[in-house]
């Protein structure tokens, strides 16, 4: 991994950019409507910082993860179905009450508009929750392309996602970069070819993000957009 200060990436012509733990802290979100969810099975509440570690791969995943707490395998599978249909009715209810922009990231994709690049949120929120939560912080108006973890066949870490939208955007992997918070964000972009940057605040599955193999590691989207030239 390069030094950050000595970084830079051109030829670059799109970003990808994930949502959850990279534009929006939205674990206070999951946070809430896990344990109402929860609440609903007559399960106990679960703290912010083991739900946290459990987002990233999806909402099925999170809800297999959330009630393999009190469960074993089959009890999981058996309590699946009631649990996804509470949580997301839950989620839905509160989409972005709780959640905030960090710091950086209006002046970080104003910057990556300015320098001429393309812009597409790929998160594995599913669409649902993705576009209003974008509306509701004003996100939405600088992305060209908005994919879910339930828009395409595949999510990430598969690379699928990614070569979408280069090909939706009639670019090479080598011109597109991926900015995101996790292992997820850099084994997708790794595996299609894209160039990939890290921000270190967001949800790493509760791994440090210095392990993750990248390009860089930037403190903010504003810090991403400077390293960035077409
Ligand atoms: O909802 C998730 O599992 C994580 O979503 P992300 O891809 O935006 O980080
Ligand atoms: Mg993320």
């Amino acid at each position: 991994m390069n030094a950050p200060e000595r970084l830079t990436l051109s030829g670059i012509r799109a970003a990808i950019i994930d949502l959850d733990g990279t534009m929006l802290h939205t674990a206070p979100d999951f946070h809430v409507a896990v344990n109402r969810m929860r609440a609903d099975l007559t399960l106990d509440p679960l703290d912010i910082g083991t739900i946290t570690h459990f987002v990233g791969k999806g909402t099925e995943n999170l809800m297999r993860r959330v009630l393999g707490v009190d469960y074993g395998p089959e009890e999981v599978e058996r309590h699946f179905p009631a649990a996804l249909a509470s949580y997301e009715k839950h989620y839905h209810a509160i989409n972005g009450d709780y959640s905030s922009v960090y710091p950086g990231v209006r002046e970080g994709l104003e910057a990556l508009k300015s320098k001429g690049l393309r812009l597409a949120c790929v998160t594995n929120k599913p669409i649902s929750f993705a576009v209003p939560l974008l509306d509701k912080a004003g996100l939405r108006p600088y992305f060209d392309l908005v994919y879910g973890g339930d828009s395409l066949p595949k999510k990430k870490p598969d690379p699928y996602p990614l070569l979408k939208v280069c090909q939706d955007f009639g670019l090479q992997p080598a011109q597109v970069v991926a900015i995101g918070d996790s292992s997820n964000d850099a084994q997708a972009a790794r595996a299609a070819g894209c160039k990939v940057l890290n921000v270190p605040y967001g949800y790493n599955h509760g791994e440090p993000i210095h392990n993750v193999d990248s390009d860089g590691i930037v403190s903010t989207l504003l810090d991403a957009a400077h390293l960035i030239s077409a």
